[in-house]
């Protein structure tokens, strides 16, 4: 258990110095200043005590005093400075660490990021920075109590061990005790007292904690998603409202609530007695101390005035060791959190093993290519995508089309590596897709998903999604895509937000103005490949045949995927892949796949009947009909 123990800090205190240098070297700098004041005043009252209580005249002691005093001040000084760029770094450090899991979650591959261990991990660090903070903690909770306690003893002892060879000067019983090897014994035996009681109820009231704390992980995170997610968030807001939510989400949420209560009725109002217990036997120790010290004080053995300086001493020395013992309390649930940080940024990427970089090419020659490719979603019985063998030709447009549930999202989740496949390669050039370093392949892709999603962040930072915007290309991106007029509208024109979340001045946008936005920061992008995945499902028709007419500006001489229910979109496409129980089970053109029985034509002339004129006609009649 040591050994683990010793792991575990040697492991935290890496990678704390690893990650800022100045953070061992500062925490001991500060821990040194917190206990150097209070034992130098604990010696200048004795001092000055004892040369009251000797009749010395004031006009002798002033100048030591003042010089003391002056000491003091000095120290006082340098110690807040310590204190004030110590607590500065502190902050910085539990920033820094955070903005490091932000960078990770944003750049670990989505098979990461989806993973259990993964998610129990961030639910753990992020639990942990709310109740305790993070290695700022461990800093300031736990390292520093040990150097203060190393201290304490270095000095207290041999201050302490002094009080010991002092001997009375009267003969009686009192003297005899304070003499005998039965007061030092006696000491010892108050000191041990909130030792033992603080080893004792730290580590019953840790284990309460630590119980509190791994049990309030999922509490957490269920309350996070209904609060944060179904209430509060945006998405939900119209769900919620048109369906009668309220006995579903009433009752799921008095659950997390029950559980939530019952959890912290268990652990605290124990632990509170555990620390009350603490508190006690300290209160205790002290006035024994200062009992033994008035022994050897009426004996003759020590002035008044050491009394003090003996007492400052032994009471720095035992909080110290509370203090340190005390967190034994909460240490195990610090622990958990911060081995659980460290984990979440050092977990390998199964998704991103890949070093090579991507050649950067100005004729877009990238060639892509499925062999033989399956994949099976974790936990799915069924395959998704079955044997697929697929080349992109370079500057080609090519539209998948397939069923519901057939693979085309699916076959651009493994082209767009968010998902590796089950069995089979695709390469790029010729190079496995894995191999590439993971952030640069991603690189190549411009796409715009079935779920694509806005920032509520300014028109102009969703189109250009970048730091340092090119207003005047943004302006043509939102022209190209067709909602340029709709954002000339607004009130402040492209630096207007999206969505009143973070802005009051925002504005909300229709569904097909949010997908044209979404396909204007598609076009921005300037990859060499650009993935459109039904593209215009919430554009209305004629919105759609606008931007099946600006293909062309958009699309330019990249590669294009795109996934469309709308069979008329289709012959924009210079090739057809047709999808069925993720098998490709035709490949052609429109033409050619018009002329063959199969799985095209039928979804096309499903789709077309409806626009017949005779079906129009019927239609209309039956109408007519049902209105008189
Ligand atoms: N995360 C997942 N876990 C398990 N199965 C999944 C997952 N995502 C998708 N599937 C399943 O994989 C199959 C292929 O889904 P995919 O989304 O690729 O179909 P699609 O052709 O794009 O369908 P649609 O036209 O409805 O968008 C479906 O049966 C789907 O239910």
């Amino acid at each position: 258990m040591l050994n683990k123990f010793k792991q575990t800090y040697v492991r935290y205190l890496r990678f704390v110095q690893q990650l800022d240098a100045q953070a061992i070297p500062l925490t001991i700098a500060n821990a040194v200043g917190q206990v150097l004041v209070p034992y130098l005043t604990f010696i200048l009252l004795g001092w000055l005590l004892n040369t009251v209580i000797a009749g010395t005249t004031i006009k002798a002691i002033a100048l030591p005093l003042v010089g003391f005093l002056a000491l003091i001040f000095v120290l006082q000084v340098g110690v807040a400075a310590i204190k004030d760029h110590y607590n500065r770094f502190t902050i910085h450090l539990y920033n820094r660490i955070d903005a490091m899991v932000a960078d990770k979650e944003r750049k670990v591959s989505l098979q990461l990021f989806n993973a259990p261990t993964f998610r129990k991990a961030y639910a753990a660090y992020n639990q942990g920075r709310t109740y305790f903070g993070s290695f700022d903690r461990f800093l300031e909770g736990n390292l520093t109590p040990v150097i203060n306690l190393a201290l304490a003893l270095m000095i207290s002892l041999t201050v302490i061990g002094r009080l010991l060879f002092t001997s009375s000067e009267q003969p009686s019983a009192l003297a005899r005790f304070a003499d005998s090897p039965a007061y030092p014994l006696v000491l010892i035996a108050i000191i041990g007292l909130p030792v033992i009681v603080s080893i004792w109820s730290g580590r019953k009231g840790g284990r309460i904690l630590q119980s509190f704390f791994t049990g309030n992980i999922q509490i957490n995170r269920e309350y996070d998603y209904y609060f944060n997610h179904v209430f509060a968030g945006t998405e939900m807001s119209k769900t919620l409202r048109v369906y009668d939510t309220d006995d579903l989400m009433a009752h799921r949420l008095k659950a997390v609530n029950a559980r939530g209560f019952e959890n912290v009725q268990r652990s605290y109002t124990k632990s509170t007695a555990f620390t009350a217990l603490g508190g006690t036997a300290i209160a205790l120790a002290t006035g024994g101390i200062y009992v033994m010290l008035a022994i050897k004080s009426m004996t003759g053995a020590i002035a008044v005035g050491d009394v003090v300086m003996y007492a400052g001493f032994f009471t720095q020395l035992i909080s110290a060791v509370a203090k340190l013992l005390s967190i034994n309390g909460w240490a195990p649930s610090l622990n958990q959190a911060l081995t659980a940080t460290i984990d979440l940024l050092e977990m390998p990427d199964p998704g991103a093993h890949g070093t090579l970089p991507i050649e950067k090419r100005h004729d877009n020659q990238y060639q892509l290519e499925f062999h033989d490719v399956s994949f099976q979603y974790p936990g799915a019985k069924a395959f998704a995508l079955q044997h697929v063998n697929l080349k992109l030709a370079i500057g080609q447009r090519l539209a998948l089309v397939g069923p519901n549930g057939s693979g085309k999202t699916t076959l651009i989740r493994l082209l767009t590596r968010l998902d590796q496949p089950t069995s089979g390669t695709i390469t790029l050039n010729g190079i496995d897709i894995q191999k590439y370093n993971l952030q640069e392949y991603q690189q190549i892709f411009a796409a715009v998903f079935q779920d694509f999603k806005l920032f509520a962040l300014p028109v102009v930072d969703n189109v250009a999604a970048s730091a340092h915007p090119d207003r005047s290309r943004v302006a043509a991106a939102l022209k190209i895509a067709g909602v340029d007029d709709r954002v000339h509208r607004m009130n402040q024109g492209i630096d207007t937000p999206i969505t009143r979340e973070l802005d009051t001045h925002g504005e909300d946008v229709s569904g097909g103005e949010a997908q044209k936005i979404a396909i204007a920061r598609a076009w921005y992008k300037d990859a060499p490949f650009i993935i459109l995945d039904e593209p215009t499902a919430a554009l209305d028709p004629i919105s759609e045949y606008e931007t099946y007419q600006h293909l062309d500006d958009l699309i330019a001489a990249k590669t294009a995927i795109y996934i469309s229910h709308r069979m008329s979109s289709t012959r924009f496409a210079a090739r057809i892949v047709v999808l069925d129980h993720g098998q490709i089970v035709q490949d052609g053109t429109h033409t050619s796949l018009m002329r063959e029985a199969g799985l095209y034509r039928d979804l096309f002339n499903a789709q077309a009947q409806y626009y017949t004129k005779e079906r129009i006609a019927k239609e209309r009649k039956n109408a007519d009909l049902a209105y008189q």
